[in-house]
């Protein structure tokens, strides 16, 4: 379980901003931080970190004080067990990756990590390679297992495919949730893309001018209302055209586009670049082999 209660001020560009949060994750979670530049998502996991101190507040991890600011307790970042990914981490250029991988290793962890992560993360091909030789989505790659080598009690991921294209980032946030899966590690995503929040959490929190707006789950929280179906996927809108009397959306999920019949009145509130779930419940999803 990781408690948190941060307070401080920012400088925001409109003048003071708060930031006054009060969050409680239970262990094993994927939870995803959510809102608007500026609105003090990096600020908290650089907190959590140790790299920027908040006025008031306290963090515990498993049962284990990080900080107490009315206690005077301040863990040093290196004695937090944190992962931390943002989106332009360096690794060495001097080291091929699997020197990257060895290199974060605790005096005395076996290595067998290594391999396990060069495995997990398919970097085989890699390892060899020195990280300047590599595509922006390799090196995230490489990031991700070097923030796993130490085994942390926290995995921070702070936009960490945001510079990477579509095709790549799906495929990385299928890396992600594969070694979730894996390690059952607590991590805090924070993200702007509905879709990979969507697809990547459990539970989102989010953050508006330093403050919780709202939490829940992604449906509770993306669409308003508790959404429940026996399928729901999320994607974009690519077009919406009249035909007689209904409209068909056109919507893109992941590599497919699924064609959605909505009213008039449904239609009125949709626009071409919309994020959306399309889900259903009333009838039980049909599945054929494909190849
Ligand atoms: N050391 C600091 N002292 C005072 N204000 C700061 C400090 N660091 C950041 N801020 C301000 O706090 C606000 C929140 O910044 P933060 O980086 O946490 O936002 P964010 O939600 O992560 O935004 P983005 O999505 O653009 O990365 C910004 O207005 C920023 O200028």
């Amino acid at each position: 379980m990781i408690q948190l209660s941060l307070y401080k001020k920012l400088q925001a560009n409109h003048g003071e901003m708060i930031l006054d949060i009060d969050i409680q994750i239970q262990s094993g979670r994927l939870v995803a931080i959510y809102g608007e530049s500026g609105a003090g998502k990096t600020s908290i996991l650089r907190m959590l970190a140790g790299l920027f101190h908040p006025e008031k507040g306290k963090i515990i991890v498993n049962n284990q004080t990080w900080l107490d600011c009315s206690e005077a307790i301040n863990l040093k970042p290196q004695k937090r067990k944190i992962g931390y990914v943002f989106q332009d981490l360096a690794l060495f250029p001097n080291m091929s990756v699997r020197e990257n991988l060895l290199f974060a290793l605790d005096k005395g962890q076996k290595s067998d990590i290594v391999d396990e992560l060069i495995s997990i993360m398919e970097l085989h091909k890699l390892e060899t390679r020195s990280p300047d030789t590599l595509s922006g989505g390799q090196r995230q790659r490489v990031a991700l297992a070097r923030a796993l080598v130490k085994q942390p009690d926290l995995l921070l991921l702070d936009e960490p495919l945001s510079a990477i294209d579509h095709q790549m980032r799906s495929k990385l946030q299928d890396y992600i949730l594969e070694v979730h899966k894996k390690f059952q590690l607590t991590t805090i995503l924070v993200s702007h893309d509905i879709t990979e929040v969507f697809k990547l959490s459990d539970h989102i929190i989010v953050l508006e001018n330093g403050r919780i707006q709202k939490q829940g789950s992604p449906s509770e929280v993306f669409s308003g209302k508790n959404m429940s179906g026996k399928f729901q996927f999320t994607g974009d809108i690519l077009s919406i055209e009249k035909e007689e009397v209904v409209h068909i959306v056109s919507v893109l999920i992941g590599n497919n586009i699924v064609k959605v019949i909505v009213t008039e009145e449904e239609a009125n509130d949709l626009s071409v670049g919309n994020k959306v779930i399309v889900a259903s419940k009333a009838f039980n999803p049909i599945i054929r082999r494909i190849g």
